[in-house]
């Protein structure tokens, strides 16, 4: 147990999928998982273990933003022993063809927070995922025939959409490649990487800075359920 987490040490399985919502975990757990059980719900952030395919996994909301995930992760890779997290958000487009609800594979993270500040480094940290389930999950998006994108993303403390900045403080970030915007996964691979641990980041690109398209609420959820099935095939995959 731990100030933010109530699961004890084996309820929690070696890999997690890691959305930042509550309630898509829960979604998860009710509609993609078999026999799950809620392990904990400390201030609503909810966490399920189940089966998929017959083996073992989790799925912990982590909420919004890079401290927010840093507290979940940390705790998950060093209290509970995970090996493995998978992050499962909605992210802004930040390219043109990058299409509503196209899938987003993040190789690496830009950010403007000063997250990596905490590691006394001489220079910048640019954090990648882990090799292996970036490569399992395009095989499984190939052989679904789900559209997707690998590259950068630019994960910033600000919320894409609107900030003090104006709402062309993404096109720079656009301009050297990211393909889109959330504001987690920096934090998440920083802290794979210092706890010497897997982190792969699967987005869903549900509102895009170019064209202004989104998810009409009706279409919010289903549209999530491909980056939920590319996880899931690639956690069992690693099981
Ligand atoms: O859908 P989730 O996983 O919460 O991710 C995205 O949505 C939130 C902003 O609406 C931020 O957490 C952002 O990263
Ligand atoms: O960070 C995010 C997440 C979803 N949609 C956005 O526009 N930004």
């Amino acid at each position: 147990m731990t100030p933010h987490n109530r699961a004890k040490k084996g309820d929690i399985a070696k890999i997690v999928l890691a959305p930042g919502d509550p309630l898509r975990a829960k979604l998860v757990a009710e509609k993609f998982l078999d026999q799950s059980r809620l392990v904990t719900d400390v201030r609503n952030v909810l966490g399920y273990t189940g089966l998929y395919k017959g083996k073992e996994v989790s799925v912990l909301s982590t909420g919004m933003g890079g401290p927010s995930i840093g507290i979940y992760s940390y705790e998950l890779y060093n209290e509970y022993e995970v090996e493995a997290i998978i992050r499962i958000g909605t992210c802004g487009g930040l390219q043109s063809e990058v299409g509503v609800g196209d899938l987003v594979f993040a190789m690496t993270a830009s950010t403007d927070s000063a997250w990596a500040h905490q590691y006394n480094l001489k220079g910048t940290l640019s954090p990648c995922c882990d090799s292996s389930l970036l490569l399992s999950s395009i095989q499984t998006a190939q052989d679904r025939g789900f559209t997707f994108h690998a590259g950068m993303v630019f994960s910033s403390d600000l919320f894409s959409s609107y900030n003090a900045l104006g709402e062309d403080s993404w096109r720079q970030w656009a301009r050297l490649g990211a393909l889109a915007q959330d504001m987690e996964t920096y934090a998440l691979y920083s802290t794979a990487a210092w706890s010497k641990k897997k982190a792969f980041s699967i987005l869903t690109m549900t509102d895009s800075c170019v064209s202004k398209e989104g998810l009409a609420d009706t279409q919010r959820i289903p549209a999530l359920y491909p980056m939920i099935e590319t996880a899931l095939e690639t956690a069992w995959g690693m099981l």
